[in-house]
């Protein structure tokens, strides 16, 4: 490659030479060897020995991390040609632990290049030698730059090897992961400014501080901890700062928890042999059934050493949860902040546990199977009580955590296992029958809802129960959606119980898929209203998350809208607004 004729606003183009490609220096000459090393994808095989486990005979995450982030670069440089380094690696979830005596399989593939970027993507398994059982352990996904020339930086060639329908979806997806990835910062720092709003949901009663947990720990980088550039692997990086945040995270709980996910890592900038590195743990936050750990990494060399100059080179926060050991407590204790610094740690660990939780579910692309059921006589009384039961026991959940909150509207969120679900809680001044009245007449809705177009009655089955048809605005040029709902609306039975809407999706013959509308479904939806006084009342509205409702709610998850709190001041204001005559329609 010619630089000079290639090089672009500063940045050198890699063009499609038969080297990258492995095919120059494939020392096999066979067939054989030549298309192994044309495949876009390297594997690693490792059986799990005693040193790569904890106390406990598992596999350490610190030593998984290591693996990950080798591979990756592997991946990583066989497309480029080219030495590269790791500028980030997104939030990983263990699904598995993996025991000394296993087998753990590494694969990774670049998905998508972008400009001087790609995304590698990274599968791990684990096979059980006795039973040959493989299960997943976790997917990751990192991006490489390859590695400046000077001050050059490298224009990537694209990805045009996709074979598969994953490989298709994975380039797909990689440019919207990419999209959160890079507003990670921004999502943060509006969310850090409403935080002070979050305050309300803080733990004063707490006697256990947050500084009780406080870890320093040095390492002096050597030779068998660079990589091939001479840098500091990345993967040992991570590696020593999870050994910083274990050790934090159980002085806090007395045992030891088990590492659930890390967040997004960020190398900022690069280390080398001889540095010394200060890694700097705390434990921020505690949840129901989680809490997080920062840790901070410092680089000096020599002299910056001497000078107390720090290079601040990576942070990142990693998740635990309490240990599934049955002798110990299923829950953390909760903590108290002492300082300013503690205080912003422990509401930048709420925002960050929301902007983390709407990462996983918008970028899941769970499958589902169909959630409606067939609307038939014979199922009727079934439905519409399943459908009310539903959103009962949804209210009755545990774990709702505040994620955002102001005057007269709370936005909560709830995740079980998979299922992520939505409440946002109105203070509204009408009677809760007036209210009930209003939000069970779903014709109404697109006059408050900007999500819904249009919404027809479809079939009265009786006073409570309706079926309707909503259309619904596109979103990120995708078609618009449509959805077939069944409403069924119950008064209270004794004073201080809730009115109930429930909506749930159903499939009727007379209103077919239209190939103008993609056909979505809902779940678990709904509202509860409640006496707050004789003229004002507490309207919740829950919504059970599926791939139909997500697009409409994704940048709400995100943290880069609020259009759920602004649909929800506008249903307020269509409530205390509405004139009389709609009411007296009823
Ligand atoms: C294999 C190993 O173990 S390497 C050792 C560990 N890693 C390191 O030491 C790397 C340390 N970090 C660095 O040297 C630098 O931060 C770099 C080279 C990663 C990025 O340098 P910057 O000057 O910040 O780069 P710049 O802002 O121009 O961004 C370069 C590209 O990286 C992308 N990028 C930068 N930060 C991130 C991030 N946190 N996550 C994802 N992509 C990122 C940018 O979007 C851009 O992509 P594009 O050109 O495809 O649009």
């Amino acid at each position: 490659m010619n630089p000079d004729s290639s090089v672009l606003n500063g940045t050198v183009d890699i063009v499609n030479e038969g080297h990258l490609n492995g095919t120059a220096g494939d020392s096999s000459g066979t067939e054989e060897g030549k298309s192994f090393n044309m495949m876009p994808e390297v594997e690693m095989c490792q059986s799990v020995l005693p040193c790569h486990a904890n106390h406990k005979g598992r596999l350490s995450a610190g030593q998984l991390l290591k693996w990950i982030d080798i591979i990756a670069c592997l991946a990583a440089e066989k497309h480029a040609g080219l030495p590269c380094v790791t500028a980030s690696i997104d939030d990983i979830q263990f699904e598995e632990t993996v025991r000394v005596g296993q087998i753990i399989n590494i694969k990774a593939k670049v998905n998508r290049a972008f400009n001087t970027s790609m995304e590698v993507g990274i599968r791990v398994v684990v096979q059980d030698v006795l039973t040959g059982v493989l299960k997943r352990v976790c997917v990751a996904y990192s991006t490489f730059v390859a590695k400046p020339v000077g001050t050059q930086k490298i224009r990537l060639k694209p990805v045009d090897c996709l074979t598969t329908a994953e490989d298709h979806l994975e380039y797909a997806l990689a440019s919207e992961r990419r999209r959160l990835r890079l507003y990670n910062e921004d999502a943060f720092t509006k969310l850090m400014q409403d935080s002070h709003l979050l305050k309300a949901n803080g733990k004063e009663s707490s006697q256990i501080s947050t500084e009780r947990t406080r870890v320093q720990s040095i390492e002096l980088v050597l030779p068998p901890h660079a990589n091939h550039h001479g840098n500091t692997f990345g993967g040992q990086i991570m590696a020593w700062m999870e050994n910083a945040a274990t050790v934090a995270a159980s002085r806090l709980y007395g045992t030891y928890p088990t590492l659930k996910s890390v967040d997004m890592f960020k190398f900022r900038g690069p280390s080398s042999v001889g540095d010394r590195l200060v890694f700097k743990a705390i434990v921020n936050n505690t949840f129901q059934k989680s809490l997080e750990v920062g840790v901070r990494v410092e680089a000096y060399d020599c002299e910056e050493w001497t000078q107390g100059k720090a290079r601040h080179i990576n942070s990142a926060f990693l998740i635990y949860n309490a240990s599934s050991d049955k002798a110990h407590t299923q829950t953390f204790p909760s903590v108290k902040y002492t300082s300013k610094d503690g205080q912003r740690r422990y509401l930048a660990a709420i925002v960050r546990k929301r902007i983390r939780l709407a990462r996983k579910h918008i970028l899941s692309s769970k499958e589902e199977g169909p959630l409606s059921v067939p609307w038939d006589k014979s199922n009727q009384v079934y439905l519409s009580y399943n459908n009310v039961a539903a959103l009962t026991v949804l209210a009755g959940k545990h774990g709702w955590e505040v994620n955002s909150s102001q005057p007269k509207i709370r936005v909560y969120m709830n995740e079980e296992l998979d299922t992520l679900s939505v409440q946002v809680e109105m203070h509204v001044r009408v009677s809760s029958l007036q209210a009930f009245f209003l939000l069970s007449d779903l014709s109404l809705r697109p006059s408050w809802d900007r999500h819904y177009s249009s919404c027809e009655e479809v079939q009265v089955v009786n006073e409570d129960d309706k079926l309707y048809h909503i259309t619904c605005p596109a979103v990120n040029k995708d078609k618009p959606r449509d959805f077939v709902v069944l409403m069924s609306r119950r008064q209270p039975c004794k004073e201080g119980d809730s009115y109930i809407v429930a909506l749930r999706s159903v499939t009727v013959a007379s209103v077919p898929p239209d190939p103008d509308y993609t056909r979505s479904e809902v779940l678990c939806a709904g509202f509860l209203i409640s006496d707050a006084s004789s003229a004002t009342c507490k309207v919740s509205y829950y919504n059970q998350v599926t791939s139909g409702v997500l697009p409409y709610i994704a940048g709400n998850l995100a943290g880069w809208s609020k259009s759920m709190e602004e649909t929800a001041s506008s249903c307020i204001e269509f409530l205390e607004n509405v004139t009389d005559q709609k009411i007296c329609a009823f």
